[in-house]
């Protein structure tokens, strides 16, 4: 875990080795103990080299162990030996140096980094903070409104393109004669600002503000604090009684599941030219996504000037999205064309044209036609059946939904639908394209709605039922975004665009011409429906892009949301035409209602071997609708909330409202009720059904 050595005969060098990212586990502490007790006591010695194996110096602490009882040396007493030493230590950083790795090159007296290392604290993003005296170090290292401004200021005494750790050692063998009592960071005092507590108290409004209900960043503005105003064995103890609170916080649980969730996730491993059909809305950011990595993509459109426009709107976002990431745009790897035949030789295509069935299976079938035989044919169809457009072509094992969210150039979720007669070669490549454009992806199952849309709709069921029954849009907005949604329910769908939902519904039959004119009032296909949402459509009013939808804007495309008489004027008559009490509504019973609604679809979802496990469902949740990324996803947050209790309050809604199917409580969550409650991780195991893919 560990390697020790003597290098010209007098420099110790301890090499970490741990792939992939040298984490500090508790063997590689162990380690560093015993290699540093020999180099101390070593009279030839006389100065330490610590470098990292494989191009990392060290990803922090090894975060898997968190959650079992920490074992090993604690890191704090190991690192304030290293730096108490009487022999210079030099960190010799490549690559990553993050987190406790960060702590462990602080401990040393000088620092040698490569020009591209990284240096820095990720620990907000797990719920925890630097606890291993990082937040005291490095500001007493740079002082606070350096600390607010830079990492970067004054961390390292040498930056070099070469290889750091022979770097290093040289400068190891020049440190050996000068004193080291101005090198050790602790004993250094904070540069503070004479505003102290008015910066501390702006930055805490800030992160407030930016990250409502969340923990860590407020804890770590509260170490900050310490390291300003207390004596480091002093300030260390506080670092060291925040990191237990945050330690043993579910926020912290669930942004450690989060991490590894979503990597969990992105598990799956050639494309170099690609075509995507249609250049709408989807197909114009999907066309970017493959350019962006470097595929040459083929742009078709029907018409000659739906296809100048959609040209012209690429190649602006290419420029943008370019000048944004300071490079070059990839304007020559493009080819705008009308005709399908230009496609014989590209290695996979993407269709994006209108959500029609008939239109999808001509556009397939021609695909067939003129295609080579390996070409890959994917659709992004937002809910059509992947296997039926399979169907139609002469090679339905090279046919898969690779679904993008929109904006397809921004959003990072993509997820591969697998129909029953996709290979796992096809599955595979539409997985490993997703991470080379930089998407989560996520394997899912066939089925309507695929996992986001189709859990989405028992979330915004029950918000328009608590609308019917007293609560207005705005109400249900503020009680999800307390519980850490950026946006809720309503302001969210503004933002989409009503319209789309309005047409589905349509062609669902639930609303229009096709209804059952025999449907008993606020009924359909036999449930609770609510019309409002038709009726808020029927006025034109679409959200953000008309200027209105649940709340008004200043202007067609605004994003200041104010509430709207209008709407109140709406719910008002809504409810008298059809006989309604409003009654008073719990904030409680708004998150319990929503999410366990969306929690309960998952179940389902899980059932039916749709998704192949709850990891997956959250990730889809955490970059494909905002969940908040602090309570782990809506499965990971049912988990948290004790199934029993979810199950309870299930068959207590379900019971007070039987014409809800989305409200009775899903086999699956009986079953692991009944078996114990396993956590999150095992729940797979009792899945009887599971998607031959996933
Ligand atoms: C490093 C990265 C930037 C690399 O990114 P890249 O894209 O190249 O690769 P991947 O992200 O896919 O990662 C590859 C692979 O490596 C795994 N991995 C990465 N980092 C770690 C890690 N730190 N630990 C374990 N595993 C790691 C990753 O999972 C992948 O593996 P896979 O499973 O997919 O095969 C990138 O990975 C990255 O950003 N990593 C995280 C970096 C980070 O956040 N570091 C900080 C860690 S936390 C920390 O260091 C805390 C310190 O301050 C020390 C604290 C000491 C105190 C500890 C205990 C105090 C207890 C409190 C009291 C309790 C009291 C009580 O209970 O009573
Ligand atoms: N808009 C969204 O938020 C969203 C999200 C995910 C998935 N989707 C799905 O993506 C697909 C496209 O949606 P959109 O919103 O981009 O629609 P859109 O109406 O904005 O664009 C569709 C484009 O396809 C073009 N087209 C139609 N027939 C064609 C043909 N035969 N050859 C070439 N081009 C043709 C049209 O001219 C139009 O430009 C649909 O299946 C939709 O369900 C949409």
């Amino acid at each position: 875990m560990a390697r020790y050595e003597l290098v010209k005969r007098s420099v110790a060098l301890i090499t970490l080795t741990n792939p992939p990212v040298n984490a500090s586990s508790s063997a590689v502490r162990h380690a560093i103990a015993k290699s540093m007790k020999c180099a101390l006591s070593d009279p030839e010695v006389t100065a330490v080299v610590i470098c990292g194996e494989n191009g990392s110096f060290c990803g922090g602490a090894d975060i898997r162990e968190f959650a079992g009882p920490l074992k090993g040396p604690p890191l704090v007493p190991l690192l304030d030996a290293i730096e108490a030493g009487e022999k210079p230590v030099v960190a010799a950083i490549e690559g990553v140096a993050l987190g406790g790795g960060f702590e462990l090159a602080l401990v040393c007296h000088y620092r040698i980094a490569h020009s591209k290392a990284r240096l820095g604290f990720p620990e907000v993003t797990l719920g925890i903070l630097p606890a291993a005296g990082g937040t005291q170090r490095l500001l007493r290292l740079i002082g606070i409104p350096a600390a607010a401004i830079s990492l970067k200021l004054g961390i390292v005494d040498q930056v070099t393109e070469q290889n750091a750790c022979e770097v290093a050692v040289e400068f190891a063998l020049r440190a050996v004669a000068k004193p080291l009592l101005s090198r050790r960071v602790s004993m250094l005092t904070t540069r503070c600002p004479p505003d102290l507590d008015a910066l501390l108290d702006a930055v805490t409004m800030q992160v407030k503000k930016k990250a409502p209900g969340v923990m860590a960043p407020l804890a770590c503005i509260q170490a900050v604090r310490a390291a300003a105003t207390m004596p480091y064995y002093k300030g260390i103890k506080r670092e060291g009684e925040l990191m237990a609170t945050l330690f043993n916080s579910g926020q912290a649980w669930a942004l450690q599941y989060c991490f590894f969730a979503q990597r969990t996730a992105g598990k799956w491993t050639l494309i170099r030219s690609a075509a995507v059909i249609g250049l709408g809305t989807m197909g114009r950011g999907i066309a970017v996504c493959l350019a962006r990595v470097g595929i040459s993509v083929i742009a078709v459109e029907s018409e000659k000037k739906l296809l100048e426009t959609g040209r012209q709107m690429v190649i602006g976002m290419l420029e943008r999205d370019a000048k944004r990431r300071g490079v070059s745009a990839s304007l020559n790897l493009f080819k705008f064309t009308l005709s399908l035949h230009d496609l014989k030789d590209v290695d996979l295509v993407i269709e994006v044209v209108f959500e029609d069935m008939a239109l999808k299976k001509r556009v397939f079938q021609e695909l067939s036609k003129v295609c080579r035989p390996a070409t890959l044919l994917c659709t992004n169809t937002s809910g059509l059946d992947v296997d039926a457009l399979a169907g139609v072509t002469d090679r339905p094992h090279l046919v898969v939904g690779m679904h993008f969210f929109s904006p397809a150039h921004v959003m990072k979720l993509l997820e591969v639908v697998c129909g029953p007669r996709s290979s796992s070669e096809t599955i595979a490549t539409a997985m490993s394209l997703g991470k080379r454009m930089g998407k989560v992806s996520v394997a899912v199952g066939n089925c309507p709605g695929f996992v986001r849309n189709r859990m989405l709709k028992p979330y915004i069921d029950q918000a328009t039922f608590l609308l019917e029954e007293g609560a207005t849009p705005e109400q249900i907005d503020k009680a999800l975004e307390d519980f850490g949604f950026a946006m809720g329910v309503f302001r969210m769908s503004d933002l989409a665009g009503l319209d789309v939902g309005w047409r589905v519904r349509k062609e669902s039959g639930l609303n229009g011409s096709d209804v059952d004119p025999e449907s008993p009032p606020r009924r359909r296909q036999g449930r609770r429906y609510c019309l409002i949402p038709d009726m808020v459509c029927e006025q034109g009013r679409f959200g953000q892009k008309t200027g209105g939808g649940w709340y008004m804007y200043d202007k067609r495309g605004g994003t200041n949301a104010k509430p709207d008489p209008l709407i109140q004027n709406l719910l008002e008559t809504y409810r008298s035409k059809y006989g309604i009490q409003p009654r008073n509504i719990s904030n409680q019973e708004i998150v319990e209602r929503c999410l366990f609604a969306l929690a309960n679809e998952g179940f389902g979802i899980l059932e039916d071997g749709m998704a192949a496990r709850p990891e997956d469902i959250d990730v889809i949740y955490l970059f494909g609708y905002g969940f908040p990324r602090h309570r782990g996803g809506p499965m990971f947050y049912a988990s948290m909330v004790g199934l029993e209790r979810v199950l309870k309050r299930l068959e207590h809604y379900h019971q007070a409202h039987p014409d809800v199917p989305h409200l009775k409580p899903s086999p699956l969550l009986k079953t692991l009720v009944a078996c114990g409650i396993p956590p999150v991780q095992k729940w797979r195991e009792h899945i009887k059904t599971m998607h031959s893919h996933l």
